[in-house]
């Protein structure tokens, strides 16, 4: 497993003294001028990991994301019974994947899975393990347990699967045991999955594996992160799989095989985020290559973001290049899903104030986000608020500080980025972006030494 063990004080309380390692951020002394490339998506990785262990073949993933959230999936996968090998590729941050799926005749056998931090492990894997015989437990990290995953226990007892604690007793979160009979019907399931879109998503990925398929049905408040839904239905159409979305919270997935493939990840669009930011924070210019022209992915909402944001935004020959405008523009966003912590910090340093709206649920996520970008932004001088959904975040100056990460990648990133224009920020335990994106640091000095003018950067 990667990763460093992190303590994860609860945002909503003062963090406690630390003991885990600050990273110096990086100040921009000039506009930063560099052409960066990333790791694959973790959202696409994970997903296809699922597809191939339930495939009528071997399929082989090319320059997939090698990090704790794929790591976590791939030995979830091993545990449940499919062989995961790495093999050369063509890839800048490491091998190829190939996969043989989980065999559905084999003998059952009793096991556990780490799910980590990961939503996507925690949210994905237990359905998958509702299809083999055997009991599976699930646990991970001390935040884990308090992240949701009511919706899937109960989903998967209304499926008829016996899922509890260690001593039998009801369970509503990690840990749980899975206690898989080899077969699942399927058909009219009604959950509620208004606090992640992983809980729709989960349970569309697995459906076609079930005897009758699923038609699955949303009642409650609304679902967020509605492109990360989409991602799972445009995934599962490219391996074949029918998907019905025609009707507005209902999904139905007819049952068949899911196709073995041959697919190539694109690089993570919502782990730009923080480097095309950097162009921003430091009125520079950062490209990156190979961004894709049709994605499913959430991360290409930053052209539009960045370029509301003051920055000029132009997609041409495969590469995306954004370059700050002279100051940072403040500016209202709608359900930005798990790009909201990197348009916060960019927000703490706009010279006008803006409104993040549709984030509730960040409240469910790797921490409390709403409340740590507050008490973080804040730490450091900046003037933000939370709402009952979202954030207002001020025109402030701010000042040198440690920016506590929580264990989450993107709190640590957010870090980053306002370390970039305010001069002796530290953030903590910068090796939690291993999560999704290990060389994160490595990355970013290697964009901080590519170009830098003389000219001061800051706010
Ligand atoms: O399905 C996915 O890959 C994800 C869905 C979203 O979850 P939520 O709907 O819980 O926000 C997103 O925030 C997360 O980073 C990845
Ligand atoms: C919310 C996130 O992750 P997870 O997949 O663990 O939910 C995220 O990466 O921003």
């Amino acid at each position: 497993m990667t990763g460093t063990p992190a303590a994860n004080p609860d945002a909503a309380g003062i963090p406690p003294a630390s003991t885990l390692p600050l990273w110096p951020a990086p100040y921009a002394h000039g506009p930063v001028n560099a052409t960066v490339t990333v790791p694959g998506s973790k959202s696409l990785t994970n997903r296809y990991l699922v597809l191939a262990a339930l495939a009528d073949g071997p399929s082989r993933l090319r320059a997939p994301l090698h990090s704790r959230d794929s790591v976590l999936m791939v030995e979830a996968l091993r545990r449940l019974g499919a062989t995961v090998t790495e093999v050369p590729g063509d890839g800048d941050y490491g091998p190829d994947l190939e996969i043989t799926p989980i065999d559905p005749a084999a003998p059952g056998s009793d096991t556990a899975i780490d799910c980590g931090l990961a939503g996507t492990v925690m949210r994905f894997v237990p359905p998958l393990a509702a299809l083999r015989k055997g009991s599976t437990v699930f646990d991970g990290d001390p935040h884990a347990r308090k992240r949701p995953m009511g919706t899937i226990i109960e989903a998967l007892g209304a499926l008829g699967l016996s899922v509890g604690t260690a001593d039998g007793g009801p369970a509503s979160s990690l840990p749980f045991t899975v206690n898989g009979t080899g077969e699942v019907r399927g058909g009219h399931l009604v959950i509620d999955a208004s606090a992640s879109s992983q809980f729709v998503s989960a349970l569309l990925l697995v459906g076609a594996r079930f005897t009758e398929g699923l038609h699955l049905e949303h009642v409650g408040k609304p679902v967020p992160s509605l492109d990360h839904i989409n991602m799972t239905v445009a995934v599962l159409r490219g391996v074949g799989v029918q998907v019905d979305d025609s009707v507005p919270n209902h999904w139905r997935v007819s049952p068949g095989p899911i196709r073995a493939f041959d697919q190539r990840i694109e690089q993570d669009l919502s782990n730009a985020g923080p480097f095309l930011a950097a162009a921003l924070a430091t009125r520079g210019t950062v490209r990156i290559p190979n961004w894709p022209t049709e994605t499913t992915q959430v991360g290409d909402l930053w052209r539009g973001i960045l370029a509301t944001m003051g920055a000029t935004v132009t997609l041409a020959d495969g590469t995306l290049t954004v370059t700050g405008g002279p100051e940072i523009k403040g500016a209202d966003f709608d359900e930005t899903s798990e790009l909201a912590p990197t348009v916060a910090a960019l927000c703490a340093l706009a010279s006008g104030p803006s409104r993040l709206t549709g984030i509730a649920h960040l409240r469910g996520h790797e921490t409390d986000r709403l409340a740590a970008l507050v008490a973080e932004i804040t730490r450091l001088g900046g003037d933000a608020e939370e709402t009952s959904d979202g954030l207002v975040i001020r025109p402030a100056t701010l000042h040198a500080g440690v920016v506590h990460s929580y264990a989450d990648h993107r709190m640590a990133t957010a870090g980053a980025i306002l370390g970039l224009a305010v001069e002796g920020v530290q953030v903590e335990d910068i090796a939690t972006t291993s999560k999704t994106m290990p060389e994160f640091p490595q990355i970013w000095a290697a964009m901080l030494v590519q170009g830098q003018a003389s000219e001061g950067a800051g706010n």
